[in-house]
């Protein structure tokens, strides 16, 4: 049997729609694998109840398929589904390293994106990358048609999760279909800003870099409370506030010694308009790790 964690993440970054992504230390899902001549899945943890066990339908189904790896996989939930935290990714990517391991496929974690990815297709109706490239990767990584791109980053962050749902295929529902040219250049710059401050871990780069006039401003229409929230983060001392993902989790970048004054202020802020939510104070962190072979 051979055990896989593989983190959330945490995509977009505002400024990098369907590019960005980065890892994130809390919380992660663990998966198990075992061979097996048919693939079977268990599914319990965070979020269990609305997560299908039909090898159709769920995105670890999907990487074993893609993998030719039949298994009985048992996937533990840490991160809940529909949270903007790559809860789908998680699996999928954990999945990947798991099952590429068992039948010794011999894949690079870099060849394995596009295979962790068809899970993303089945889930949200495209197969973008920017969750599950850091799930494997680890880091600030950026996802392009020519490849991916990894940095390693240490960035303090708080990931806020409020006790709502909003599925990735809803929300990619709500993307503009075209952006004005101001808009675009707007974007680049603070796209090529976030970049540099990963590079560097500097949150006060990273967290200017996170603006985006496209995208974000839609997307938040469906998180009730986030106008709140995000100005509660930033007094607090966060460096930058957007979406995580499709959303419903808001992101926040700041300091290690701010860290967790911004929490509690995101979670009161939710408080205040009767949004029950739960704050990971993390960081960016390191992609999935092959735990043991228990066998
Ligand atoms: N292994 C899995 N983990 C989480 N969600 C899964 C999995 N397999 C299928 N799903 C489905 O994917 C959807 C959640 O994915 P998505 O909307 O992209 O949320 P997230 O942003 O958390 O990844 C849910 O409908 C869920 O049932
Ligand atoms: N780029 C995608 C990322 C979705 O992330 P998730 O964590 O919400 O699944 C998008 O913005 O649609």
């Amino acid at each position: 049997m051979l055990t896989v964690r593989a983190p959330a993440t945490s995509a977009n970054l505002g400024s990098g729609f369907d590019v960005f992504g980065v890892a994130l230390g809390t919380p992660a899902d663990i998966v198990r694998v075992e061979r097996a001549p048919e693939t079977t899945i268990t599914v319990t943890g965070a979020g269990s109840e609305y997560i299908p066990e039909d090898p159709e339908k769920n995105t670890v189904g999907a990487v074993a398929k893609a993998l030719n790896a039949p298994a009985r996989i048992r996937i533990d939930k840490g991160v809940r589904p529909s949270s903007g935290l790559g809860s789908s990714a998680a699996s999928a990517a954990a999945a990947a390293v798991a099952l590429n391991a068992l039948y010794d496929r011999g894949r690079s974690r870099e060849e394995l994106v596009p295979i962790a990815a068809e899970g993303e297709a089945l889930v949200s109706g495209e197969a973008h990358a920017d969750n599950v490239a850091p799930a494997l990767l680890g880091g600030f990584t950026v996802v392009t048609d020519e490849g991916v791109t990894q940095v390693d980053a240490s960035i303090p962050v708080v990931a806020c999760l409020p006790d709502i749902s909003v599925s990735t295929r809803d929300a990619r529902g709500v993307v503009p279909e075209s952006a004005t040219m101001d808009d675009i250049v707007d974007t680049v710059g603070n796209a090529a800003t976030l970049a540099v401050g990963m590079s560097r871990n500097d949150p006060d780069l990273v967290g200017r870099g996170m603006v985006d006039a496209v995208v974000t401003p839609e997307r938040t229409k469906l998180i009730d409370g986030y106008d709140r929230v995000r100005e509660a983060a930033l007094e607090a001392g966060a460096t930058g506030v957007t979406v995580s993902g499709a959303g419903p989790g808001i992101l926040a970048v700041c300091r290690r010694q701010d860290q967790r004054e911004i929490a509690s202020a995101m979670v009161d802020a939710f408080d205040a308009v009767g949004v029950e939510s739960r704050a990971y104070q993390t960081a960016v962190s390191e992609g999935a790790m092959l735990y043991s072979d228990g066998s």
